[in-house]
């Protein structure tokens, strides 16, 4: 039988590069397209190296629509998992135009360009960022209510809309996955390059023997300080075969992530045991404007609609960046 063939948006990223590893693993054949504004072709080359494949790996812009209808035609593609997108939140904040452009457009066009060429599966990568900052302790259900309070946020989940009614449709098939806060790696080839999360930021000030730095130390937590859901980015990966294989329909948003919770300080903690490190001294900062004290995923959905759990623990994670 000829493998499933799926086109992996944003498949230079470290996300979409191990989706792309995970999948290639599981049998299925993948088309990577990347601008390379935040992908790195290394993460491709390093994965046809591990698999020995010549993987189809095209640079281009999510917004180049008709390039894109082309390749959908050229390799036959049976389904699309969409990761490109902007993500940092704060440069959200400066450029929201950009953001809905490159995020709640892009995905518009894309489904259409799906619909026009009998693509009939797409999973969407969405966030935790669409619960916004909600004032309660407990998990996020997707049914709750979402409140994004960045364009960042907002922009994905207004697309997720769109990807409702691609699913909704007779013979299609996927969801939205929202990601909590993604860490850990599969290799260093693939690690985060971003400078935007706590870990990344963490281990780069211990790396110039710097003090790590608390946003906030009085929130109304065990410790004080903010806790929220890490979860493995190869979970992330598992997660989407689990979507991609799901024989029954699929609700239209599942949260990925471990269900536990860990506060900034713990992380901090963990990074510093990981590096052999005894450096106790952190800067105490005044809280960012915007972080909740607590965003942790409720699991209980991907797991009955799909059989998914995450199986990393935070400790693995963080010991897999080194
Ligand atoms: O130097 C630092 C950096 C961060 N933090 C705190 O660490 C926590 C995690 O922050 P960060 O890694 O920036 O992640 P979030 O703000 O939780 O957002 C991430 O997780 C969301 C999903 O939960 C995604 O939507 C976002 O794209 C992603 O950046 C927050 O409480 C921050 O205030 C610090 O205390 N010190």
């Amino acid at each position: 039988m000829t493998p499933e063939r799926w086109l992996l948006t944003g498949g230079a990223g470290y996300i979409g590069a191990h989706i792309a590893d995970e999948f290639i693993c599981n049998d299925k054949s993948v088309v990577i397209i990347d601008s390379l504004y935040q992908g790195l072709e290394s993460r491709i080359t390093f994965l046809r190296a591990k698999h020995g494949l010549e993987i189809p790996f095209i640079k281009c812009d999510i917004r180049d629509y008709n390039e894109i209808e082309s390749l959908i035609r050229e390799y036959k593609i049976d389904g699309i998992i969409h990761t490109a997108a902007l993500k940092a939140v704060g440069e959200s904040m400066e450029k929201p135009d950009e953001y809905f452009q490159v995020n709640l457009e892009a995905t518009n066009e894309l489904i259409e360009i799906a619909k026009r060429n009998g693509v009939k599966k797409f999973i969407f990568s969405s966030t935790a960022a669409v619960y916004g900052s909600p004032d309660t302790m407990d998990p996020c259900k997707e049914d709750g209510p979402k409140a994004p309070i960045s364009p960042y946020g907002d922009s994905k989940y207004q697309a997720e809309s769109k990807v409702t009614a691609f699913i909704n449709t007779p013979g299609n098939h996927g969801t939205s996955l929202r990601f909590f806060n993604v860490v850990g790696t599969a290799a260093p080839e693939l690690l985060d390059n971003s400078v935007e999360n706590l870990v990344p930021i963490v281990l780069g000030k211990l790396n110039k023997g710097q003090a790590p730095e608390i946003f906030g130390t009085d929130y109304p937590t065990a410790d004080g300080t903010c806790v929220r859901d890490y979860v493995d980015v190869r979970d992330i990966a598992r997660a989407h075969l689990a979507a991609a294989d799901a024989t029954t329909p699929l609700p239209p948003a599942m949260n990925i992530g471990t269900g536990r919770g860990a506060s900034v300080r713990e992380i901090i903690d963990l990074v510093l045991q990981a590096t052999n490190k005894t450096q106790t001294e952190v800067i105490k900062s005044p809280r960012r404007a915007g972080d909740p004290a607590f965003l942790c995923a409720d699991v209980a959905l991907a797991k009955s609609a799909m059989g998914f759990t995450s199986k990393y623990s935070l400790e693995e994670s963080i010991r897999s960046l080194f």
